[in-house]
């Protein structure tokens, strides 16, 4: 898959480590910055990857913060972005089997490196089920073209 990484100053040196496992795992890794660890802002990073879900350019996208919300809030502001804040082996299984999530948002300062690269060897192996699941998705859409063009008749 090919896969955007990107952090803010508090998530530098967890996405050094994710693109490594990524390169490791045979992905094709992206690092859409920042290049080091200055002090920036969560949103610029959060909308880099969240507009390449949305052009397609790339498959899925990880975005690490201190706490992984802020970067999941901007990212959830983009159409076809399906953003998860995920904190242990469950939620990041159920993100994919549920929600079919697409960007996984990580916090840096909460969790520990094993278990950062093991939420996303889950993240990354699980299948969206589909199914009820599924018409649930297609309800999201709906409300995703209803905020996007609010005065259009269906
Ligand atoms: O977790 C975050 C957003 O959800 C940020 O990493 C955090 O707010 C940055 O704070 P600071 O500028 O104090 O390092």
């Amino acid at each position: 898959m090919k896969i955007a990484v990107a952090s803010d100053h508090r998530g530098f040196s967890t996405k050094a480590k994710i693109l490594t496992l990524l390169n490791q795992l045979g992905h094709v890794a992206y690092d859409y910055g920042p290049e080091d660890g200055e002090c920036v802002d969560y949103p610029d990073y959060a909308v880099k990857v969240a507009k390449a879900i949305g052009d397609k350019s790339i498959d899925r996208g990880i975005l690490i913060c201190g706490t992984g919300m802020g970067m999941c809030i901007v990212a959830n502001k983009f159409p076809g972005v399906r953003a998860t804040p995920c904190h242990d082996d469950i939620t990041a299984q159920m993100s994919r089997l549920h929600n079919d999530s697409n960007v996984l948002c990580l916090s840096a300062d909460l969790l520990g490196d094993r278990l950062v690269n093991r939420m996303v060897e889950i993240w990354l192996k699980e299948e969206f089920e589909g199914g009820r699941h599924a018409r649930r998705l297609e309800k999201l859409h709906k409300v995703e073209e209803e905020t996007m063009h609010p005065h259009e008749e269906a």
